[in-house]
């Protein structure tokens, strides 16, 4: 496999807490100049004490670090992985500094977020600005995967397996992390909406995939984790009203597909496997989550196959980009306004 011009991978994820005492530092880096209410930060912090204070992100990603060294030796190729957060150990600025260290020269950059919004895409190209500031390093977004296929075999998998025993009655429940309407509108470029759009592919992708007596089910996109202030719209509904809703409708089963992530952190388990669980308990329904990708082989062979792609593309060869359904790849560098910035316009990379 031939990586050049690349001289290395960057992983850029969003970081989470390791010890109670790493808790309010986090959530004051994630929030600072997002206008959360103090309720809110203190809810959640919350949930990351009853785990202990200690957020699976960090882990699940050193996870599928490890992984993707073994799938890059695998296929004999000599390229060092760093790993960088946007908000906690290890920070960005301290990955690009070491990478400039070790003589990177150019480094293909993968986000652990499948889809367009100013969170998941440009909120990190920001993030690389400001740690790249006065480095000399080159860097190659490797592009949103939402509709590749190696992101959506390991939902097909677990979805299948979940509804082997299920009842006839089951319901499909895609779920995702809300944003403001305001941020969804922008996903992708003014107006075009992306990040709703590109789950809802997800999500018909991942049906099509299906047993064929499964294929028929009836299925929702709904929303978990919003925050901000409650008189800003976000994207609805709440998993938690849905489960309501197909409860007065006289449902009896769900399958919750959390196409939203990459792996099994914070939003997945809280937010579904203890709050919205406990709902579908006091409705009586019969509550199954899929597992997310994690360190899924497709999953990290999807990763190897995107930097393979982006360095054919550098080299300014022409790669057919390895996509499914008819929404077309993300393009490898995103239009000028894509994603705004609603809080005002900063340096982005790319
Ligand atoms: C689209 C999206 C993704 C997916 C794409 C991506 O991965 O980036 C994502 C991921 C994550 N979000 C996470 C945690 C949090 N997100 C928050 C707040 C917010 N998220 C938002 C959106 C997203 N978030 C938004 C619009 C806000 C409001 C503030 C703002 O406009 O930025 C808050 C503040 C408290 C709260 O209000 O919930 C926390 C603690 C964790 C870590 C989990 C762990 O620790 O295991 C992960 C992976
Ligand atoms: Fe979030």
């Amino acid at each position: 496999m031939d990586v050049r011009p690349f001289d290395a991978l960057l992983y850029v994820s969003f970081g989470g807490p390791e010890k109670p005492d790493d808790v309010v530092p986090f959530l004051e880096n994630v929030t600072v100049g997002k206008g959360i209410p103090r309720e809110r930060l203190e809810e959640v912090g919350e949930h990351y004490f009853l785990f202990g204070g200690r957020s699976p992100i960090n882990d699940l990603n050193r996870q599928v670090i490890a992984a993707l060294e073994g799938e890059l030796a695998s296929r004999d190729v000599d390229l060092p992985v760093y790993w960088g957060n946007r908000n906690w150990d290890p920070y960005l600025r301290d990955a690009l500094e070491q990478m400039v260290a070790d003589g990177v020269r150019h480094a293909a950059y993968f986000l652990t977020s499948a889809y367009s919004s100013y969170s998941g895409c440009r909120q990190y190209r920001e993030n690389l600005a400001d740690a790249t500031e006065g480095l000399d390093i080159e860097l190659s977004r490797l592009r949103l995967p939402f509709n590749h296929p190696g992101f959506v075999a390991p939902f097909v998998e677990h979805t299948r397996a979940a509804l082997a025993d299920a009842p006839d009655d089951t319901h499909v429940v895609f779920v995702t992390h809300s944003i403001p309407d305001a941020m969804n509108d922008a996903s992708g470029g003014p107006g075009v909406g992306a990040y709703r759009d590109q789950h809802l592919e997800t999500a018909r992708l991942v049906m099509a995939g299906l047993e064929p007596r499964h294929q028929g089910l009836p299925w929702e996109l709904v929303y978990c984790s919003r925050s901000g202030s409650p008189r800003t719209p976000w994207l609805e509904p709440d998993v938690n009203d849905h489960l309501e809703k197909l409860a007065a409708d006289g449902v009896t089963s769900v399958v919750v597909v959390p196409i939203g992530f990459v792996s099994d952190h914070m939003e997945v388990v809280y937010d579904l496997d203890t709050e919205a669980k406990a709902t579908a308990e006091e409705l009586g329904l019969r509550f199954v989550r899929v597992p997310t990708p994690g360190s899924h082989p497709a999953f990290v062979a999807m990763i190897t196959d995107l930097l393979q792609e982006r360095a054919a593309a550098d080299r300014g060869e022409d790669p057919t980009p390895a996509t499914i359904g008819s929404c077309g790849a993300n393009p490898w560098v995103c239009v000028p306004n894509c994603c705004a910035n609603l809080r005002g316009d900063r340096p982005a990379h790319a």
